[in-house]
């Protein structure tokens, strides 16, 4: 039985105050017994959330991190230093990443190592952008984007993993996939997993939809058979649509 887990993902959004003040709105609401309820903020947001957070079953995550250590790489923050601020999770590839900031199926796979090294979980984000999707390359970007995370990674360290699917076109569009649709690119993501460490990983690995989640949409795509969750945006901003996410993914 895999716990379900929502995420939302804050981007740049947010300053300190607003994050201690969110937590306070949210804290006994956005806790719900079987879903597992996370905030990705921004890095100077983290300690602030991660005291705010004490005494709450919700964790706190980062959205990126740098694969090495420590050593001379001028703005960047390492899995060590998150794990050191007390994060449990760590965005790793989401598309904005991928599309700004040069981050490859290479850089991702580090990312990957480099979050199991230091105790983070990563939530690794694969998806289509419009005109592959046009072309019917879905499932085969989603297959070499997964392969390539996956990388190395022990059959533990896999199931421990959280995959976000998030076609690139539904992200901030308003425009989700449906959940019918979002479901067969899941289980076929699943299906990769099984292929690449065998059933019982598959069946624990938890995969996330993300792309125009929101309030009114969340139930129906927990309801379908292999999404375990979501990787949520601009309606993870609001403190009483995050509630009502959290609680509608029961
Ligand atoms: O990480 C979250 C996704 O990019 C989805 O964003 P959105 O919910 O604003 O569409």
């Amino acid at each position: 039985m895999r716990t379900p887990i929502i995420a939302g993902n804050w981007k740049m959004f947010k300053t300190v105050p607003e994050a201690k003040a969110f937590i306070e709105e949210v804290k006994g609401k956005a806790e719900v017994e079987g879903v597992e309820s996370v905030i990705c903020a921004p890095f100077t947001n983290l300690p602030a959330l991660v005291e705010a957070v004490k005494g709450t079953s919700i964790k706190i995550g980062a959205q990126n991190l740098h694969f090495e250590d420590n050593g001379a790489f001028t703005g960047e923050i390492s899995g060590e230093m998150l794990k050191g601020l007390g994060v449990d999770y760590v965005i790793i590839g989401h598309s904005e990443r991928r599309a700004y900031f040069a981050e490859t199926d290479e850089t991702v796979n580090k990312k990957m190592h480099a979050a199991f090294r230091h105790g983070l979980t990563p939530i690794v984000c694969v998806g289509e952008k419009l005109e592959e999707r046009e072309a019917g390359q879905t499932k085969d970007v989603c297959k070499v984007q997964t392969e390539a995370a996956f990388q190395g990674l022990s059959a533990d360290q896999a199931a421990e993993a959280v995959i976000a699917y998030e076609p690139i076109w539904a992200i901030g569009t308003g425009k989700s996939s449906t959940a019918q649709d979002a479901n067969e690119v899941i289980s076929y993501i699943r299906d990769l997993v099984k292929g690449m460490y065998g059933e019982d990983v598959a069946n624990k690995v938890r995969i996330q939809y993300g792309g125009s989640v929101k309030p009114e949409n969340v139930a129906e795509y927990m309801g379908q058979s292999d999404i375990d969750g979501a990787l949520v945006g601009g309606a993870s901003l609001q403190p009483a649509s995050y509630i009502q996410l959290v609680q509608g993914a029961k």
